[in-house]
C-alpha cells in the first residue's frame, strides 16, 4: 500500500496534471497534498508584492478545489526549506512515494536533485512526470545534434517533429484520498485531520533554526521597499502556521497571508486589488472566454496585437502568469486553441511563429536553451549563447567567482539612468507608462516589454540586460527563469536575434498602435491633458501648450534623460564593434576580464554624455530636445510628412517573432551583419520618402 506526498510546486491545478494522475494511480491509502513554503523563494529571489499575491491566491484556489473533491483534505502548507522538511515528513508520515511535476529549469534543477537524493536515502520512491512543458525538455536537449543550445524555433520544430505529439489533456480527478497518519484510521473531518497532522509535526525544526543569509532584501531601496516599514516576515515562526494575527490559533497549514510576509499593498503603492487575480478557476475561465472567439484564435498574430493595452483589457490572452504557476495546463491551452482555430470557418488563418502555437513553442524554446546553458543563463559571464557587449553596469564577480550581491555601484550616469528607468521617470512617456504599468499590474504587453528592453540596452542606455532582467524578476507576475533572461537576450541582440540595426522609436513606434496615447494618460496622469500631437514627446510641446495641459516639462514631468537619436547612433556603433569581435560569455577575453577594454578601445566611444542642462530644475529645453519637435511629436498629416523626412533613419518596428531569424550560426551571423551594413547604407542613399508610414501599415 502506498503512502504518497504529492508535492505541488509550479503546478497549482487539478485539471490535466500527469503527475497528479500518476500519484492517484498508485491508489494510495494516504495522500498528502503538500506545499513547502520555501524561504529561498522569499529571501533569495526577487519577488514583488504582485507576484506573491498571485501565488497566494493560486494556492488558496487549489486548496479550495482539493477540499471540494475531498472534504477531509486541502493543500497542506508547511513553512520551510523542502530540503530540510521533506526528509522529516518522510519519516513521520511513513511515506512510500514522493510525486511531483518535473521541472528542469532554474533554481528547481538543483533543489530537486538534492530532494531526489534525500528521498532515495530514506527509501522513498520518486515519481516525476512532465507537465510544465509540452515536451520533455531534457529529451529535446538530448536529441539536439547541432552541438549548440537551441536558439531558434526552426531547430526546435525540427526536433519535436520526430517526437510523439503531446498527449491530449485529461480531466481533473473526481476523487482524492485523504491524508491518514501511520497507524491511524481516516479522521472524521478536516479539523481532526489538521489537529492530528499538527501533532505529528511536533519538534520539527523551523526554517529559522537554520537560516541562510538573505540574498535579496525586499525592504531595500533598490527593491522599491516592498515590505511595510516595520513589516516582519512571521510565516516561518512555526512549521505549520498560523502565522498572521488575523488567523485563528488552531488554523494550521493555511496559505500564508501577505501580512505574514511583511507586505501590505498600501505601504508600497501597489493596487489594493490585484489587476490579474490568480488561480486555476480564473485561468480556465479566461481560456474558455478566449477560445469562444474562434476567429481570435485562428487569426491570432502577435505583431498585430496592440501593446497599448491594460491588463484589464489585454490584446493577447494574458495567460502567462497562469502558465508560470501551472494554474493552467500547457496542453490544455495548446489543444483548446488549436481546436478553436480548426472550428473557425473564415480565412486568413495564421501559422507559427506568429500564431498561438508559435507563442507556446517560444516558451519551449527558451526552456531548452536554459537547460542546455545551465545557471550561467541568467548572466553573461559563462553563458555560451550570450554575446558579450561592453554594457554599462554589468554583473560584478567576487573572488569566489560568484556575482556580488548587492551589486557595487557603477558609473554615475548609467546609475542615474537606471534609477530613472526603474522609477518610470525617464521623460519618455511610452517607457514611463510601461514601467509604471508593470509595477502596478505585474504585466504589460509583449511589445511594450520589447520597447522597455530595447531602450535600456542596445537602443539608448547601453546598460546590461542583466539589470533589466532583475527588475522584471521582481515585477512580473509571469516571471520565468527561461523566458525572462531569454527575452532580454533577444531584445538586446545578445542571443536568439541579431538584427541590431533595427531600433524601436520611443514615440514613432507606439504612435502606430495608438495615436491618442491611452496608456500614457492612464499611467502618467500628469500628462493626461496633453494634446495627441505631443503625448509621446511632451518635451517638444511649446510652453503655452504645456501650461494649458497643467504640466510643465522639467518641473511636473521630467525632461528626457537622454537624447534618443544621438544615443541610438552611439549604441549602433558599439553594436557593430561588438558583433565584429564575436565575443560570447564563454570567450577567453570575457573570462579574463579583457573584453571590455578591447571593445571600448575599438569603438572609440567614451561614456554617453548627459544633457548639459539639468532636467528638472527649470523649463529650459536643451537644444537636442528641441530638434525633435516636429519629428517625434507629430501625428497630424502635415506633421507626419515632416516626421517622415526627418526620421528617415528610424527602423523602429521589428517583429522578431515574425522573422524567425535568430539562430546564431556563424554564416547566419555574417549574413545578418552584411544585411545590417547594407540596409544602413541603403537608408543613407534612399530618397527622403514616406517609407516610415509604409512600415507603419505593415506593422
Ligand atoms: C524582456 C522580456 C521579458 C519577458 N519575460 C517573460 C517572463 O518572465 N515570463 C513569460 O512568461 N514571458 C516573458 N516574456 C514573453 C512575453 O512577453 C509574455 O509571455 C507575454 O507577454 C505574456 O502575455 P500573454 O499571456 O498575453 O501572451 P500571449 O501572446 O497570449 O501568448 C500565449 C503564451 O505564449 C507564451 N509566450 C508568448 N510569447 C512568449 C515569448 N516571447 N517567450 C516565452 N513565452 C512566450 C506565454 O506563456 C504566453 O502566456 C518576456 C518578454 C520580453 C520582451
Amino acid at each position: 500500500m502506498s503512502r504518497v506526498i504529492y508535492w505541488f510546486r509550479t503546478d497549482l491545478r487539478l485539471h490535466d496534471s500527469p503527475a497528479l494522475q500518476a500519484a492517484l494511480d498508485l491508489k494510495p491509502e494516504a495522500f498528502f497534498p503538500l506545499w513547502c513554503w520555501d524561504p529561498n523563494y522569499i529571501y533569495k529571489h526577487r519577488v514583488g508584492l504582485n507576484r506573491f499575491r498571485f501565488l497566494l491566491e493560486s494556492m488558496q484556489t487549489l486548496s479550495d478545489n482539493i477540499h471540494k473533491v475531498n472534504n477531509k483534505s486541502q493543500l497542506f502548507v508547511v513553512r520551510g526549506d523542502p530540503v530540510l522538511l521533506l526528509p522529516e515528513l518522510f519519516k513521520r508520515w511513513k511515506i512510500s512515494h514522493l510525486v511531483f511535476e518535473k521541472d528542469v529549469n532554474g533554481y528547481a534543477r538543483d533543489r530537486d536533485r538534492e530532494v531526489i537524493k534525500l528521498a532515495e536515502k530514506a527509501g522513498v520512491k520518486v515519481v516525476m512526470k512532465n507537465g510544465h512543458h509540452l515536451y520533455d525538455i531534457e529529451e529535446i536537449v538530448k536529441k539536439n545534434t547541432t552541438g549548440k543550445p537551441i536558439t531558434s524555433l526552426k531547430t526546435l520544430q525540427g526536433i519535436v517533429s520526430s517526437m510523439p505529439q503531446p498527449p491530449r489533456p485529461i480531466e481533473a480527478p473526481k476523487s482524492i484520498p485523504s491524508p491518514v497518519l501511520p497507524g491511524k484510521k481516516e479522521a472524521k473531518d478536516l479539523q481532526s485531520v489538521l489537529a492530528e497532522i499538527h501533532t505529528s509535526l511536533e519538534g520539527v525544526p523551523t526554517y529559522h533554526k537554520k537560516p541562510g543569509p538573505p540574498k535579496v532584501d525586499l525592504n531595500s531601496a533598490e527593491l522599491g521597499g516592498q515590505r511595510k516599514k516595520d513589516g516582519k516576515v512571521t510565516c516561518y515562526e512555526t512549521v505549520d502556521g498560523p502565522d498572521a494575527p488575523e488567523q485563528k490559533k488552531e488554523e494550521h497549514f493555511t496559505v500564508p497571508t501577505l501580512g505574514s510576509l511583511g507586505m501590505d499593498p498600501k505601504s508600497c503603492g501597489a493596487q489594493e486589488k490585484a489587476a490579474v487575480p490568480g488561480g486555476e478557476n480564473e485561468a480556465l475561465r479566461r481560456l474558455e472566454e478566449k477560445c469562444k472567439e474562434k476567429g481570435y484564435m485562428a487569426t491570432f498574430s502577435k505583431p498585430k496585437t496592440s501593446p497599448s493595452c491594460d491588463a484589464t483589457e489585454p490584446s493577447t490572452t494574458l495567460l502567462s502568469p497562469f502558465l508560470k504557476f501551472g494554474c493552467l495546463s500547457i496542453r490544455k491551452i495548446w489543444y483548446d486553441s488549436i481546436d478553436a482555430a480548426k472550428e473557425y470557418k473564415g480565412g486568413n488563418k495564421t501559422a507559427p511563429p506568429e500564431n498561438m502555437e508559435g507563442q507556446l513553442l517560444f516558451r519551449e524554446m527558451y526552456a531548452c536553451a536554459e537547460f542546455a546553458v545551465g545557471d550561467a543563463y541568467q548572466h553573461i559571464r559563462g553563458n555560451s549563447i550570450s554575446r558579450y557587449m561592453d554594457w554599462y553596469l554589468p554583473t560584478e564577480y567576487g573572488k569566489d567567482g560568484k556575482p556580488i550581491e548587492p551589486r557595487p555601484r557603477g558609473d554615475e550616469v548609467s546609475e542615474k539612468r537606471l534609477e530613472a528607468f526603474r522609477a518610470g521617470q525617464t521623460g519618455f512617456p511610452w517607457i514611463d507608462a510601461g514601467i509604471r504599468q508593470l509595477r502596478l499590474q505585474g504585466w504589460c504587453h509583449h511589445l511594450m516589454r520589447h520597447s522597455l528592453a530595447s531602450f535600456l540596452t542596445r537602443g539608448q542606455c547601453w546598460i546590461s540586460w542583466e539589470r533589466g532582467a532583475e527588475m522584471f524578476e521582481e515585477w512580473l507576475l509571469d516571471w520565468d527563469p527561461n523566458a525572462n533572461a531569454g527575452n532580454w537576450m533577444w531584445l538586446s541582440c545578445s542571443a536568439f536575434f541579431s538584427q541590431f540595426f533595427r531600433v524601436y522609436g520611443l514615440a514613432t513606434f507606439p504612435q502606430k498602435y495608438d495615436s491618442h496615447g491611452t496608456l500614457i494618460r492612464k499611467y502618467c496622469p500628469e500628462l493626461k491633458d496633453y494634446p495627441d500631437k505631443f503625448i509621446y514627446a511632451p518635451h517638444t510641446a511649446p510652453l503655452e501648450v504645456q501650461k494649458k495641459a497643467k504640466c510643465i516639462i522639467g518641473k511636473d514631468y521630467p525632461l528626457p534623460i537622454l537624447d534618443e537619436k544621438a544615443e541610438k547612433a552611439v549604441c549602433l556603433n558599439r553594436m557593430k564593434t561588438a558583433y565584429a569581435a564575436k565575443y560570447y560569455g564563454t570567450s577567453k577575453e570575457v573570462l579574463d576580464g579583457k573584453a571590455e577594454g578591447i571593445l571600448r578601445k575599438q569603438h572609440g566611444e567614451s561614456h554617453p554624455q548627459p544633457p548639459k542642462e539639468n532636467p528638472g530644475t527649470n523649463n529650459k529645453i536643451p537644444d537636442w530636445a528641441k530638434a525633435g519637435v516636429e519629428a517625434t511629436g507629430a501625428t497630424g498629416k502635415k506633421d507626419q510628412k515632416a516626421s517622415a523626412s526627418k526620421d528617415e533613419d528610424e527602423e523602429e518596428e521589428i517583429q522578431p517573432e515574425n522573422t524567425d531569424d535568430h539562430d546564431h550560426e556563424e554564416e547566419q551571423e555574417e549574413e545578418d551583419e552584411k544585411r545590417g551594413t547594407k540596409r544602413e547604407a541603403e537608408d543613407e542613399k534612399k530618397p527622403k520618402s514616406n517609407s516610415s508610414s509604409k512600415r507603419g501599415k505593415k506593422a
